[in-house]
């Protein structure tokens, strides 16, 4: 037999006298060593700085962990059982997959603050990524504002429930070939959504699990604003690949942003870049941009934190029109100058997303 023994068994040595939570503790930096030695092919990194793995717990000579990929990387699971059979002191390792059944790339959009345009993105880059040929969800999980579904024009749909092997889930609407599902439909119209601590986290993980989304290429959850529990529950509890910043110019609202993106960088969920929303006005004669809210807020953040800014969406009368009646500009007027900063943003991301369903394809075929 070869000697397996890996450079990575530092526990190994470690003497009898040592306390049981020191143990634990390089045992859990070797076993995160070796699963960075894990490469995700398509997003070329490892599935620690991809945000893949979380809840990595050593116990005695166990090992703990939830892994969150998209329906096509279960292969992962596989990798990271064999890397870590190097480890001569692992009994076992437990690797629970989670995984939104039927979605490959699930991306957040979040702001630090409410107001600033963060639904009017998520509806306007949904219907740019339909437009691209993806499949995609759209799932409000704004507690605090779900306004999805009027800006999709679904106001007061019912949804609807189905049995399944899995149980029961819930049925997503449709609306502009985009699968559509909010906690706004859940609550009665006109009243607010007063959930708080474990009820909150509870209705959140079944929202997310439970919805029969089909195919889908793409599902982009819309989070509520700011960095509170609602926030950290749902990026922790989904697999999320990244999230989107959305923020206005101005140094209040940058802050938040600020905020934030440390909030997911903690949690480990990779920050893919910012959109700032209301960036300047456009005459409509010659297209000379007025920076009313201020400028260079969003440049700044984005070279302070390193991270792109993705787009620069500007204030037009009939954006905030759109929302009210149902039709997002990207959908009425894809060629227009917003929609092309929409399309663009959609291109950008599948760019780096849709090698990976190519990819998926291949290996499937
Ligand atoms: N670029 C824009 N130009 C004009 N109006 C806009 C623009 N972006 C958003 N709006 C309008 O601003 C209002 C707030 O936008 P939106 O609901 O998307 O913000 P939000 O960040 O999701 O808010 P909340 O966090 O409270 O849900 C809406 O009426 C929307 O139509």
């Amino acid at each position: 037999m070869p000697n397996h023994r890996s450079p990575f068994q530092t526990t190994h040595d470690l003497p009898e006298t040592d306390p049981p939570d020191l143990i634990a503790e390089a045992r859990q930096q070797a076993v995160t060593k070796l699963l960075k030695t894990i490469i995700e092919p398509v997003l070329n990194n490892n599935i620690v700085s991809l945000g893949m793995v979380r809840n990595l717990r050593v116990v005695d000579n166990y090992v703990y962990l939830r892994l969150y990929v998209g329906k096509h990387q279960h292969d992962l699971k596989h990798q990271i059982e064999t890397v870590l059979s190097q480890l001569t002191w692992c009994k076992k390792s437990y690797v629970q997959l989670c995984t939104i059944p039927g979605v490959r790339t699930t991306l957040a959009i979040s702001s630090g603050k409410g107001g600033v345009g963060k639904s009017t993105t998520s509806v306007n880059l949904a219907i740019a990524l339909s437009l691209q040929g993806a499949k995609v969800g759209l799932l409000d999980a704004d507690i605090y504002g779900p306004n999805i579904p009027q800006m999709l024009g679904l106001g007061h749909s019912e949804v609807k429930t189905i049995e399944t092997a899995e149980g029961t889930r819930f049925l997503p609407l449709e609306a502009h070939g985009i699968k559509v599902m909010s906690v706004g439909l859940l609550a009665e119209p006109d009243h607010p959504l007063a959930w708080r601590g474990p009820v909150l986290h509870k209705v959140i993980t079944q929202f997310i699990q439970d919805v029969e989304w089909g195919d889908l290429d793409y599902l982009l959850i819309d989070l509520p604003p700011g960095t509170g529990d609602a926030q950290i529950t749902i990026v922790q509890e989904s697999p999320i690949c990244g999230v989107l910043l959305v923020t206005t110019p101005q140094q209040v609202a940058i802050a938040d942003v600020r905020r934030s993106i440390h909030m997911f960088r903690r949690v480990g969920i990779p920050v893919l870049g910012i959109i700032e929303n209301m960036s300047y006005l456009r005459c409509g004669h010659c297209g000379e941009p007025t920076p009313i809210f201020g400028s260079g807020g969003g440049q700044q953040l984005a070279e302070e934190l390193q991270t792109p800014l993705l787009g620069q969406v500007p204030i037009e009368a009939r954006i905030c029109a759109a929302g009210d009646s149902g039709r997002p500009v990207t959908l009425t007027d894809p060629t227009s100058f917003v929609g092309q900063v929409f399309l663009n943003i959609a291109s950008a991301l599948d760019k780096t997303f849709c090698s990976i369903h190519k990819l998926a394809d291949a290996i499937l075929c």
